[in-house]
């Protein structure tokens, strides 16, 4: 085997910020391969020194604790490359910003803080003539945000469809196998190392949909942020809705989903219904996966781990390697690509189909009632399905409507909810990526 090139090159001073389940394996990976590393950069990477809230905590042995300082602004200022791990909005962004003014490349797993504010993150990098990579914000040790940059960046994007949060797709997974409930299934997302800071960021989709908001300004050329983007989150799934998607072929997902239509872009997140034919559907327990269609490339699918420390290290390390050849060879990562500048639409115009579950009345004239709902609001139907119900002479149907818009939907629920016959909507979902 060769032995590794080295490299007479100075090293190249690379500092980490936060030193928990991520930055906890960067500092590993840099240490256990750092000749490899260095071979593939052409100068040695030195890790010369970790940010920490308490330099006292207990740490893993694959920490030097020697490296350990809580003075993040003074190691900053002395580093090439500016790894921050710490999450949150501030301090990262300021002690991000300082780095980028020393005229450090900086590589963040942050996607709070890019979905908030990454605009000035990346002008000021442009200004300063340096890179900023974020592999890691986005689907984990995924590669989706170099392939749209890069990649499919001589293509026209057209949708995205991504299970891009690890936590909530394991909860409604284990929801679906074991029977858990969400308090459960968060606690063991959580221990696995899953789970944000506050798990609440899982559950309620606003992790996820701040990664949306990063994939749809890659993929269509636009600035979108996190307000731009319509998030509901998985609370509101119940057993029932698991065991009713299954039964109608169907796997219950929360979907980070960004379209160009004719009139702009929209941006939602969401729990959906996903047939089973689709291969999304079978994305289990933390994966995640991301759906792209390209006009050129057609249907492309990323697939692997989204979340917990070492694959998401993975990412950040391929970041660090770029960033740092950069500084041995000359060159910069990708600026910001916004000159589509295309509308980001109200969610009321998106279309999609839909999947009720009501309580009815079991008798003569309900369904037509019932369609006449659908139809005073120009919504077709796919399917209808009845099954008796034990008690006080009621009936559930489970209606799948063809492509309908989000407010022709809301005016049909509001029908229904008006009909005598109607005892309850028990669940509304909405039904993606039928084929
Ligand atoms: N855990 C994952 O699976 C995963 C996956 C992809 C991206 N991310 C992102 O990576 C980042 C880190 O996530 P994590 O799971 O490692 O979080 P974590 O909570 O395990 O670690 C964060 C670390 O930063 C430290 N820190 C926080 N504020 C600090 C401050 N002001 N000064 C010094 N240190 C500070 C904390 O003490 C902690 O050690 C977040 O932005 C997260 O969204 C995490
Ligand atoms: N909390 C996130 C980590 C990855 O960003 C998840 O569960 O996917
Ligand atoms: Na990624």
């Amino acid at each position: 085997m060769a032995s590794p090139v080295s490299s007479d090159r100075p090293a190249l001073r690379v500092a980490l910020l936060g030193c928990g389940v991520v930055g906890s394996e960067v500092a590993r990976l840099l240490t256990e391969q750092s000749d490899d590393l260095a071979s593939r950069v052409g100068a040695p990477l030195e890790l010369v020194g970790i940010a920490v809230r308490n330099v006292d905590a207990p740490r893993g042995a694959a920490v030097d604790r020697g490296l350990l300082t809580a003075d993040a602004e003074g190691l900053v200022a002395r580093a090439d490359i500016v790894v921050e791990l710490m999450g949150g909005i501030e301090p990262a962004r300021s002690l991000l910003l300082a780095a980028i003014g020393h005229g450090a490349s900086v590589v963040t797993a942050n996607k709070a803080l890019l979905a908030e504010d990454g605009p000035a993150l990346y002008a000021a990098a442009d200004a300063a003539g340096v890179d900023v990579y974020y592999e890691a914000a986005v689907a984990g040790a995924i590669p989706i945000v170099r392939p749209l940059r890069e990649s499919l960046t001589g293509d026209r994007v057209r949708r995205v469809l991504g299970i891009v949060n690890g936590t909530t797709n394991y909860v409604l997974d284990r929801m679906a196998t074991e029977g858990l409930d969400l308090d459960e299934a968060v606690k063991e997302a959580q221990q696995l190392g899953y789970a944000e800071a506050d798990p609440t960021a899982d559950v309620e989709g606003f992790d996820a949909a701040a990664k949306a908001a990063i994939i749809a300004s890659l993929a269509f050329h636009t600035r979108v942020g996190l307000a731009d983007v319509h998030r509901e989150g998985i609370t509101g799934v119940t057993a029932q809705d698991v065991v009713w998607a299954a039964q109608t072929g169907h796997a219950v997902k929360l979907l980070a989903i960004a379209e160009q239509t004719a009139d702009g872009v929209a941006v939602r997140v969401h729990p959906a219904l996903v047939p089973l034919d689709h291969p999304l559907a079978g994305v289990r327990g933390s994966f995640n996966a991301v759906f792209v269609e390209a006009d050129a490339a057609g249907e492309l699918m990323f697939y692997g781990r989204g979340a917990g420390g070492a694959p998401t290290a993975s990412a950040v390390l391929g970041d660090v390697v770029s960033a740092a050849r950069h500084r041995v060879l000359g060159g910069k990562s990708p600026e910001e690509s916004r000159y589509a500048d295309l509308p980001v639409l109200d969610p009321s115009r998106s279309e999609t189909r839909f999947q009720v579950r009501l309580l009815v009345a079991d008798r003569p004239g309900v369904l037509a009632q019932v369609s006449q709902a659908f139809s005073d609001a120009g919504i077709s139907i796919e399917s209808v399905r009845q099954t008796p119900v034990a008690a006080d002479g009621l009936a559930q149907l489970v209606i799948t409507t063809h492509l309908a818009s989000e407010a022709g939907f809301a005016a049909t629920a509001a029908s229904l909810g008006d009909l005598a016959v109607v005892r309850e909507i028990t669940s509304t979902l909405r039904v993606e990526g039928a084929r």
